[in-house]
């Protein structure tokens, strides 16, 4: 049995432990009794001075321990986040509390850690800190930010084939026209439509209507660079912007596309459902015409494309 004298020598040296009631002031109660780590380290030994109940049903025995000894996974030194450089003013005296929030090295648990410095008993600096439990707070904040972003890449998709849809197409499409028109570089529009897609929706059903369309969009991202914008703008009706492409490279790539799509098959049952489609080529050599004007001239060579037998390109001024 150590004597009460010994304790005492022993209890100013060792981080109290406030499981030993019978020593515990009734500060350390209270420190105890809170759902928080607190702890006192030396600010130049990083000794741990007092971990409360809390923190050492996490962490530990503090006992001859340095704050990132314990605390903290792999630590050879002080942790390189340490907030003790936040805690001192100019002339190394206490600069107040500051509030930071950290994921834990050991457990991989968030805190907000609410840190200051003050002089211990003996004179001393020492850091002060209290730090709460924020992991489901971070967790929900994370779920939040995350089905933002889905919301968000969402509204710029079309959630049947995956390409853009028609809100993004423009967004995309107007920057890539403005930077045509900055360099005067060649800019191409092609629209395309599928060809007689009602009698695949009234003889098939619209869901293998909907495969159909799936496919001719998995044609398109086989088709286009990483320059190019593709977009489902409704129904059976597709564009493509190509930057940097003159007309003869758009109709090469137009009729690569046209080809491709009038060689794929479905299988439904024992048939095999095809589909054609018409495109209209528009093409600005210099980038000084607008996306409209452009869609509106691609437009009208989709038109006669449709009129002169479908499955085939045409395109403006032709
Ligand atoms: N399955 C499916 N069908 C769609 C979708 N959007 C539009 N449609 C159908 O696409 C068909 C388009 O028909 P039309 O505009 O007459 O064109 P078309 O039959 O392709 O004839 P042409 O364009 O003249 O060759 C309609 O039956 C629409 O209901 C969709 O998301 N899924």
């Amino acid at each position: 049995m150590h004597s009460p004298r010994s304790n005492r020598k022993k209890s100013s040296r060792r981080p109290r432990k406030a499981s030993d009631c019978s020593r515990a002031t009734g500060f350390e109660i209270i420190l105890d009794s809170l759902d928080a780590i607190v702890y006192v380290a030396d600010m130049h030994s990083y000794e741990l001075l007092f971990l409360n109940s809390y923190g050492r049903q996490h962490y530990g025995d503090p006992a001859g321990m340095k704050c990132w000894q314990l605390l903290q996974a792999g630590q050879t030194g002080p942790c390189d986040f340490c907030s003790n450089p936040h805690l001192l003013d100019a002339n190394g005296e206490p600069a107040g509390v500051y509030v930071w929030e950290f994921r834990n090295t050991r457990t991989g648990r968030w805190y907000e850690c609410h840190d200051q410095a003050r002089h211990w008993a003996d004179g001393r600096l020492v850091r002060i800190e209290i730090a709460t439990d924020i992991t489901e707070r971070k967790r929900m904040e994370e779920e939040l930010a995350e089905a933002k972003r889905q919301a968000e890449a969402l509204a710029h998709i079309d959630e049947l084939t995956g390409l853009n849809n028609r809100r993004a197409f423009f967004q995309l499409g107007l920057q890539a026209f403005r930077q045509a028109a900055r360099a005067a570089s060649p800019i191409a529009v092609i629209m395309f439509d599928l060809d007689h897609f009602k009698q695949i929706n009234d003889v098939h059903g619209h869901f293998v209507g909907d495969k159909v369309l799936v496919a001719v969009a998995n044609s398109v991202r086989e088709h286009v660079r990483e320059a190019d914008i593709a977009g489902r703008l409704g129904g059976e009706e597709f564009a493509l912007i190509l930057p940097q492409t003159s007309l003869p490279e758009a109709l090469v790539a137009a009729e690569r596309l046209r080809g491709t799509i009038a060689a794929t098959s479905l299988a439904h049952g024992s048939s095999r459902i095809r589909c054609t489609s018409s495109f209209g080529v528009a093409v600005c050599a210099d980038g000084s015409l607008d996306l409209e004007h452009m869609l509106s001239q691609a437009d009208a060579a989709l038109y006669r494309a449709k009129h002169n037998g479908r499955n085939r390109v045409e395109h403006a001024g032709s």
